[in-house]
C-alpha cells in the first residue's frame, strides 16, 4: 500500500495478545518445568541463586489481576522464567534443552503476532 500507518494497539489489544501468548505457553509439550513456582525445598540452591522467581501460573495470576502495564511488562517477565532457567540449568540437560526450545517458540510467536 501507498500509505501505511502504524496500527497503534490499545491496552486492551495489547493484554489479548499476552492471554493468547500465555495460553500456547502453557499448552507447549515442553512447558512442565515452568506451569508452576519451583519448589525451592525440593531443589536445593534455588532461592540463594536465582533472585526474581517467575512462573507460568504466576504470569497468568498478574495478567488476570491486570498488573501488567502493557506487552512489554508482560515479555520481560516470560524473558524472566527463561534467563532463571539458562542461570539454574546445564543447557545439556532436561530443564535446559526445555527453556531454550521454549524461548524459540515464544520468540517465533510474539513477533509473528506483532507483525
Ligand atoms: C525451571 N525449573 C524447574 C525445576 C523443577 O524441578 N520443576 C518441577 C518439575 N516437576 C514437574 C512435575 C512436578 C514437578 C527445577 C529447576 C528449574 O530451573
Amino acid at each position: 500500500p501507498i500509505y501505511c500507518a502504524k496500527k497503534t494497539k490499545t491496552h486492551k489489544d495489547e493484554l489479548g495478545i499476552c492471554r493468547v501468548l500465555l495460553a500456547e505457553l502453557e499448552a507447549h509439550q515442553d512447558a512442565w518445568p515452568f506451569l508452576t513456582p519451583v519448589n525451592h525445598r525440593a531443589v536445593p540452591g534455588y532461592r540463594k541463586v536465582i533472585k526474581k522467581p517467575m512462573d507460568f501460573s504466576t504470569i497468568k495470576e498478574k495478567l488476570t489481576s491486570n498488573q501488567y502495564l502493557n506487552l512489554e511488562t508482560f515479555i520481560i517477565d516470560v524473558n524472566l522464567v527463561f534467563d532463571n532457567c539458562e542461570r539454574f540449568n546445564e543447557d545439556d540437560s532436561e530443564i535446559g534443552r526445555a527453556g531454550h526450545r521454549m524461548r524459540r517458540f515464544f520468540d517465533k510467536r510474539w513477533t509473528e503476532l506483532l507483525q
